[in-house]
């Protein structure tokens, strides 16, 4: 008969077993991360994050990813409990030389007062399928719509209105006299779109054959709803054959824009959407959404180059807060660095929280010169106010780094990696301040 010994052994073999054999990543470790058991198959794929081999500590491997996560472990008040389930992690996006984004699912579960376990999956093949869903999805509902559901306009080689079904009206509030001959934008809350951006949508649907763009819309009352817009190129053959001449450069003049108002279903979306790009401390965008966006921009950016800048933010010496005023203090002053941020750049920026006390912001349609009194104009609202936590008035500062898109740029990684330089510049010259990457920086 086995000792207790040997059955524990026993048991611990049936465990390796399992864990080695199992097709998804598996990860062990105790509450502050320290790996006790992993699988190979979550080796490979932490593989792009782990720097220099060492994979003693999971939450040191996903600190600049998914910096979060130590702290939602910590923080987690049950002895046993799911603390997070299905989180999608961005991985290489942003690691120079890399340009296939990878996505992890991670879940996270308290199995024991001392003990953590880590899933882990590649969700990259899944995540492209959805959105090629998605996609086909809003086309097909765009379809089989009602007639009443949806707006359809037309538009000419601008954006103006043409013309348009009597369910503008119904959708929007607008009158036909009050759109014809309108930019489409006039469905757009102010500062949600540029003159850029609208000729960026119709050059964008000439070379994909349509394009789908989700966001808030505007009605004639001021109201705002969520919309569907779906642009396409109308391929007119009556035009072609009276004017040839009066087709542009892609063979396309006029576009189909069908616009649907989708407020109930984006409600019932919203809250996946919010734990999928939001970050749980801020509630501004995550790495996840901004990577997103910024892979969009620079698409966009490689077909009709227009003036695009990044700016990265560190708050300084942060360590300090945390070490003088606790962590939950910290978490209140990146919390309202996060709001000052967003406050002081437009809707169309991309505003995110990218690691524990580094943001970034995406400025489309910006000169370097204009995207640095943005910065300005932001550190000193920084450094102006201050925070208060518990009767403790807490004032910090910030150092910022600036890059612009140029055409030797080879991607999102370089121009970030651009924008850290001179935010390693600004923090070495004293901190408090702005800098440009220069070539020399
Ligand atoms: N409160 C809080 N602190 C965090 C979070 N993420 C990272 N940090 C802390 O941020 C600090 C970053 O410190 P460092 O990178 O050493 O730099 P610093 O003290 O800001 O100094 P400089 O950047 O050189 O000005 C560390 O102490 C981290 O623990 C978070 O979510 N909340």
């Amino acid at each position: 008969m086995g000792t207790a010994i040997d059955e524990l052994q026993e048991e611990h073999e049936a465990l390796l077993q399992f864990l080695y054999a199992a097709p998804v990543g598996l990860v062990q470790t105790n509450l502050i991360g320290d790996v006790q058991l992993i699988n190979p198959l979550s080796a490979q794929l932490l593989m792009p994050i782990v720097t220099a081999g060492d994979l003693t500590n999971l939450f040191d491997v996903f600190n600049s990813v998914a910096p979060e996560l130590r702290s939602m472990a910590a923080t987690f008040p049950h002895t046993k409990g799911s603390i997070c389930e299905g989180l999608r992690i961005q991985l290489t996006a942003g690691i120079l030389g890399r340009q296939d984004p990878k996505i992890l699912g991670f879940s996270l579960m308290k199995i024991a007062p001392d003990r953590l376990m880590a899933v882990i999956t590649d969700m990259t093949k899944v995540i492209a399928q959805e959105r090629q869903l998605k996609h086909s999805v809003a086309m097909f509902e765009a379809i089989v719509t009602g007639v009443t559901d949806y707006a359809l306009m037309t538009l000419d080689r601008e954006g103006l209105i043409e013309s348009w079904n009597t369910s503008i009206e119904r959708v929007t509030g607008f009158l036909a006299e009050e759109v014809i001959g309108k930019s489409f934008s006039i469905f757009y809350p102010a500062g949600t779109i540029s003159a850029d951006r609208v000729s960026d949508y119709l050059k964008e649907a000439d070379a994909d054959g349509w394009i789908l763009d989700d966001g808030w819309r505007l009605k004639s009352g001021g109201e705002k709803f969520w919309g569907s817009s779906i642009i396409t190129p109308l391929q007119d053959e009556i035009d072609e054959v009276a004017n040839k001449n009066f087709r542009n450069e892609n063979g396309n003049h006029h576009y189909a824009l069908i616009l649907r108002d989708i407020t109930d279903k984006h409600m019932e979306a919203d809250e996946y959407l919010r734990t999928i790009f939001s970050d749980h401390l801020t509630g501004i965008s995550n790495r996840r959404a901004f990577f997103e966006a910024a892979a969009l921009e620079l698409k966009r950016w490689r077909r009709h180059p227009r003036p695009l800048c990044v700016m990265t933010i560190d708050a300084d010496h942060f360590k300090r807060v945390n070490d003088t005023y606790g962590h939950t203090a910290g978490d209140e002053v990146l919390r309202n660095l996060a709001s000052v941020l967003k406050n002081t750049t437009r809707d169309i920026d991309v505003v995110a929280r990218i690691g524990g006390e580094e943001f970034a912001v995406l400025l489309p349609s910006t000169e370097i010169q204009n995207a640095y009194l943005i910065a300005e104009r932001f550190r000193k609202t920084v450094e102006a106010q201050s925070v208060w936590v518990s009767g403790i008035e807490i004032t910090y500062s910030v150092s910022i780094g600036l890059s612009t898109m140029e055409h030797s740029i080879t991607g999102l990684d370089e121009l970030l990696q651009r924008a850290d330089k001179a935010l390693y510049h600004a923090k070495n010259v004293g901190r408090n301040c702005t800098k440009v990457y220069e070539e020399t920086s």
